[in-house]
This record gives C-alpha cells, structure tokens and sequence, in this order.
C-alpha cells in the first residue's frame, strides 16, 4: 500500500549548529496510529513540526500523499491537521469563531453542521459562544483539537494530546481518536505515557537523539521484547533456591516463599510445565502461582537506556 507520509533522509540542523535529526527514513501507512516515542530532546517535536511545515528541513525529502511538504505545500497542508504541544489560541475570540476562521484558513467553504458536530464531540457545544480566555485548560485542549479537525484533515498529528490532561478528557481523546481511525483519518502521536501508546497504537517508533532505532508492529514488539514473569507461591520456606531447579534461572524473594521465573513471551512457555513440574517431584506444594507480562513501558526503556559509560 502506497504510503501517506514518506519520509526520507531527514535531517534537521537548527541555527545553532544543534543536530536534531540525523537522517530519518520513515514511511507511515494510510489509516494507520502511530506512535512515536522518544525521551525529552529526542527529535519528535521537531520532526512533526517539519512534516508541518512549521520548520525547515536542512536535508531530505517530506512527502503528505504525494504532495513535498515545502515545494507544494498548499496540498500538503491542507491534507494535515495538528494539534501542537503549546496551547495557542486566540484568547479573546469565542470558540465557535476560532474554529470556523480555522477553517476558512485552509479555503474550505463554510460548514455550521460539521463544527456542531466537531463541537458536540469534544464535549464543547455548551461553550460555543465563551471566549476562549475563559476556559479550563482542558477545555482549551479540547479547542486546539476541534481547530485541528475543522478542515477535515485526512492526517492528524497530536503532540502530547494529554500532556497534564484529567482522566476523563485522556479518556475522550483515546475514544476519538479511535473514531477518527475508523473514518479513515491517519493519525501520528507523540506521548510520555507509554500506557497510551500501547492502548492505542498499530504500531510504535522510537526516536533518540535525532535518530529513529526502531519502528514496529506493536504487537510484534511487546511478543518479540516482552518477558513474562512467573511467581511461584510456596506453602515451605526456602533457604536457597534447590540444585534440581538451578537451570531455570529462578529468583527467590517473598522471604524464602516465592520463586520466580523470567522468561521470553511466546518463546519459552514450555519452560513453566517443566518448571512445575519439577516443583512438584521435590514435594513443594504450590500455594498460588500468577503471571505478569513486561508493559510497552519497560521494554520502551530497556531500548532507550544508554550505559552510563556511553560517550
Ligand atoms: N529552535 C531551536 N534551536 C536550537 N535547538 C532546538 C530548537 N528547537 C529544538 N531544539 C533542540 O532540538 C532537540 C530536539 O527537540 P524536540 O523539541 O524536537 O524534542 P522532543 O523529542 O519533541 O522533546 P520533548 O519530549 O521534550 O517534547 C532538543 O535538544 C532541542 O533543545
């Protein structure tokens, strides 16, 4: 399938000579959530913005279906919806002005029915005539995602949607955003919370220090890097862990109670009959036993880790 973003070579040296990018080769398939993640400074902001068109690339090459974002970028923008990171509105209009003027921005003809729409969604209809000044800061958020959204983009950028946002307005978002998807609407989001991404995303890149390390499928991912942990519960305390267990790698915790078995998802499962299996013949009786599988989160951070003697 031919992809809506192509990105190739990108590169991004700022004025003062700061290498943010450093080549990145990414392609984003239509329809699609994708996930970039990345730690503070990585690149992340600066890549949206380039796609954009708010900042220059130094090098390579942008494509929004077809259109380069800076030789044609009327096309392109038009195509692109983004909610930035910063809240920016213009403090003394009221909501419904702002997003219809967003609208009219982008050449599209007026449409009362679909800011209705846009704003009964985003929870918003019963401040349409309030002047965005006096707004909650959620409820500014929720503004910045109807203006996004008013041209009807067929790609949407979000930059930390829910950056210091309540439960309830992370909750609307995640069910919008799936609505979005369901019509079509590509979607690229940017997020510290690692939960959010592996709720959400097909699939995830990770980014660090200008450099993309890895784009995946998030669910050959989490199968590929994940681990599961086994805890063994037993009735007898234990003062180490017994000659006839050793080749399983065991840890002991729990006060001498509890063993526990760290293997590969999908890979090693058969260790764990064998494990018990041999629990069993000692004559340990197993009180309780449960698994945990290893969250978007720890796999996101054993990649971005660096040792500490790293240059
Ligand atoms: N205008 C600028 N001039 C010089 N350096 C800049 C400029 N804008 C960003 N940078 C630097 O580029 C690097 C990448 O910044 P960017 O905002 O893209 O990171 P990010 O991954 O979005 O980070 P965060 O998660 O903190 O938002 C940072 O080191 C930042 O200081």
């Amino acid at each position: 399938m031919k992809p809506i973003i192509s990105i190739s070579g990108l590169t991004k040296t700022y004025a003062s000579g700061f290498k943010a990018l450093k080549g990145i080769d990414l392609d984003i398939r239509p329809g699609e959530i994708f996930a970039l993640l990345g730690p503070n400074g990585a690149g992340k902001t600066t890549l949206i913005n380039i796609i954009c068109g708010i900042v220059n690339r130094t090098a390579g090459s942008v494509l929004a279906d077809g259109h380069d974002v800076v030789r044609d970028y009327r096309a392109a923008r038009s195509l692109i919806g983004l909610v930035p990171q910063e809240l920016s509105t213009d403090a003394f209009e009221t909501v419904t002005s702002t997003i219809t003027f967003s609208r009219g921005l982008y050449g599209k003809p007026p449409n009362a029915a679909l800011i209705e729409k846009l704003l009964r969604d985003l929870s918003l209809w019963d401040k349409k005539n309030s002047k965005i000044m006096t707004l909650s800061g959620g409820m500014k958020r929720r503004v910045m995602i109807a203006k996004a959204l008013s041209h009807e983009p067929k790609i949407l950028f979000l930059d930390e949607p829910t950056a210091g946002v309540d439960v309830e307005l992370r909750r609307d978002m995640w069910a919008m955003v799936r609505g979005l998807r369901e019509k079509g609407v590509t979607i690229i989001l940017t997020t510290h919370y690692i939960e959010e991404a592996e709720e959400m995303a097909d699939r995830v890149g990770v980014i660090r220090k200008g450099e993309l390390i890895l784009v995946e499928d998030k669910a050959a991912l989490m199968k590929k890097l994940g681990r599961k942990r086994l805890r063994l519960s037993l009735r007898t305390r234990l003062e180490r862990i017994p000659d006839a267990l050793s080749r399983f790698g065991l840890e002991l915790t729990g006060g001498g109670h509890e063993l526990v078995y760290s293997f590969r998802s999908g890979a090693e499962e058969a260790g764990v009959a064998a494990l018990i299996q041999s629990v069993g013949d000692l004559g340990l009786a197993i009180n309780d036993l449960d698994t945990k599988e290893s969250s978007l989160e720890e796999i996101f951070v054993s990649l971005v880790h660096e040792p500490k003697d790293a240059p």
